[in-house]
């Protein structure tokens, strides 16, 4: 397996550049499957694993795909008859896949999807999802492994999610544009994603109103058709970038970078002595000599996002003082706290809280990354650690940051990803230079 090796101490200075967001363009690639006429093109797509993930879901479900990575622009074609059976080897690869179902329900009223089953950070049922199609008059048998959904025709409903899901908004609202009447969805999901999946819907015809705000209007239309889209930028890897320049003193372009998406983090970091200064090209981080303490809760949008607790803990762990961070999203986040001990950190965890002691010399350790934003956060303790830190699992990093080390060696940090073929021996090499 691949190894990240950070030797701690440098400052970032320079430019990096955001690629599209994964968690936009994952169920934008899904709701391709609703147009019956024409293709979608698909511009600033991510070069993600998980994103190669539903391409091959989608390629299975019979959807007709061009993929030019290098300019990161996709062609799809779902206008043949589509195939409606989403098997496991895809589910368990990436939940996300679940949000093909809305979808394929939409086009013909009927889907078999291999349940999704939890992840290392919770246990993600999908009981909205499913509640949200039954309203519109989805019959669901749980099965041998498979949810096999089915309607008539699916009917406009008023319905009320007892929590704002992302997946269940976004699922619910790609069954509804192809339904009979109109869907009401109270108590959705805000995030920025949801309003581009809502902008994208709109664009190939549906009839979608209200998407970042409480509550969701579809009125269903006839058919759907394909059109050209640009993915909005990735809040969170922007996110990432932020964190990792107020952690080391750095002096940071974020290009492409929208504060308005990330208004909860930017307020944070303000709090602890951060700066930002808007720019024509994006937005510049400029990282305090010592980082304040802060008390951080995660929240659905427009809150703390739950992806950037991890990465938010290193610049707790850095400011010197008590802080806290609850996270109240996910009920499995903290697991590369433990990493973290290994490195020095000093911290209590009380239920679903941290009480992290602050401005302790973080030393560099042999760390592995138990899930995405764990990764990113654990190679940004690498950066402000003294000595070598080396980071393993990498897959979850590679499901959501593209060329992640390539752009913070840019930015100044003494970073290397050594591949399988390369011996211990060599990395110990590399240390030892
Ligand atoms: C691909 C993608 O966009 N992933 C994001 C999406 O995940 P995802 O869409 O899975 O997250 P949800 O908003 O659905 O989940 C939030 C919480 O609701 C619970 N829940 C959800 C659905 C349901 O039917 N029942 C239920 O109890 C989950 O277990 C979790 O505790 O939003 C999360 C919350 O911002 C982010 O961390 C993920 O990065
Ligand atoms: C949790 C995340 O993704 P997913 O929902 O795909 O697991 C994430 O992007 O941080």
């Amino acid at each position: 397996m691949d190894k990240i090796i950070v030797n701690g101490g440098q400052t970032l200075n320079g430019t990096v550049e955001v690629e599209g967001a994964k968690n936009a363009a994952l169920p934008i690639l899904a709701a391709t499957i609703l147009a019956s006429k024409g293709k979608n093109h698909l511009s600033n797509v991510p070069l993600l694993s998980d994103i190669y993930t539903m391409k091959e879901v989608l390629n299975y479900l019979n959807v007709d795909i061009s993929f030019d990575e290098k300019n990161k622009e996709m062609t799809l074609d779902a206008t043949s008859e589509l195939n409606e059976e989403t098997p496991f080897e895809y589910m368990s690869k990436m939940r996300a896949s679940i949000v093909v179902m809305g979808p394929l329900l939409a086009r013909n009223s009927y889907a078999k999807v291999a349940l999704p089953g939890g992840c290392a950070i919770g246990t993600r049922p999908i009981d909205l999802h499913l509640k949200g199609f039954e309203a519109m008059g989805v019959e669901v048998h749980i099965r041998n492994g498979y949810i096999e959904a089915s309607a008539e025709k699916l009917k406009g409903a008023h319905i009320y999610l007892d929590f704002p899901s992302v997946g269940a908004t976004q699922n619910i609202m790609m069954a509804a544009t192809l339904a009979e009447g109109t869907t009401t969805i109270e108590n959705v999901a805000r995030e920025p994603e949801i309003v581009d999946l809502a902008n994208f819907l709109n664009r190939m015809g549906a009839k979608v109103v209200g998407a970042g705000t409480e509550s969701i209007r579809i009125e269903g239309v006839k058919e759907l058709t394909g059109t050209d889209h640009m993915i909005i930028p990735d809040r969170i890897e922007s996110g990432t970038f932020m964190v990792a320049a107020a952690v080391t003193k750095g002096n940071v372009l974020i290009k492409n970078a929208v504060s308005e998406h990330n208004k909860p983090l930017i307020s944070k970091l303000k709090e602890m002595g951060v700066m930002f200064e808007e720019e024509q090209e994006g937005l510049r981080v400029l990282g305090p000599a010592q980082l304040l303490p802060t008390d951080v809760k995660t929240m659905p949008h427009p809150g703390f996002p739950t992806d950037m607790q991890a990465q938010m803990t290193i610049a707790q762990l850095n400011a010197k003082g008590t802080s806290v961070m609850r996270e109240t999203v996910f009920e499995n986040r903290f697991m590369h706290m433990e990493e973290l001990r290994k490195m020095n950190a000093e911290f209590k965890v009380d239920g679903q809280s941290l009480m992290i002691s602050g401005g302790t010399q973080l030393q560099g350790a042999e760390v592995a990354s138990s899930d995405l934003r764990a990764s990113a956060a654990l190679i940004i303790a690498g950066l402000v650690s003294k000595g070598y830190t080396r980071v393993t699992n990498l897959n979850h990093l590679d499901r959501g940051y593209y060329k992640f080390h390539e752009k913070l060696k840019q930015l100044g940090a003494d970073i290397e990803r050594v591949s399988e073929e390369v011996t211990s021996k060599t990395t110990d090499a590399i240390v030892a230079e």
